[in-house]
């Protein structure tokens, strides 16, 4: 997501250099969110009960973090929220699935 809309000239005309464009930016998140998914790791190794896997009010503070940054970078506030709570249903399925590994071998996990 641009910060700023881009100039008539710079914007792509042809589906290809929109996807480069989009492939580029994948690039970029991908590693962003293996750090993200690495995090899951430690909160997985770190909790002490299966019902803490999902915390409903650091939920409700990482949306309004993240509305709050969408703004800031020019983008929707509405639709970050809606990618946000849809990727964190997904971490929250991983670190469930990590927890219950951890609880099933009673080690400690390591990051990969
Ligand atoms: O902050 C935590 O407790 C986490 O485990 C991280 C995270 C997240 O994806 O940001 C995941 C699960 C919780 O429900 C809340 C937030």
């Amino acid at each position: 997501m641009a910060a700023t809309p881009q100039p008539a000239d710079a914007l792509p005309r042809t589906m290809s250099e929109v996807r480069q464009r989009v492939d580029a930016l994948d690039r970029a998140l991908v590693p962003l969110l293996v750090q993200r998914a690495h995090c899951m790791h430690d909160a997985a190794r770190i909790k002490q009960h299966a019902h803490e896997v999902r915390d409903e009010a650091r939920i409700e503070a990482v949306v309004h973090h993240v509305r709050a940054l969408a703004v800031q970078h020019g983008g929707d506030a509405d639709f970050m929220e809606t990618l946000y709570r849809a990727m964190m249903d997904c971490f929250i399925a991983y670190e469930a699935r990590l927890f219950a590994q951890r609880s099933r071998t009673a080690t400690d996990l390591e990051r990969p």
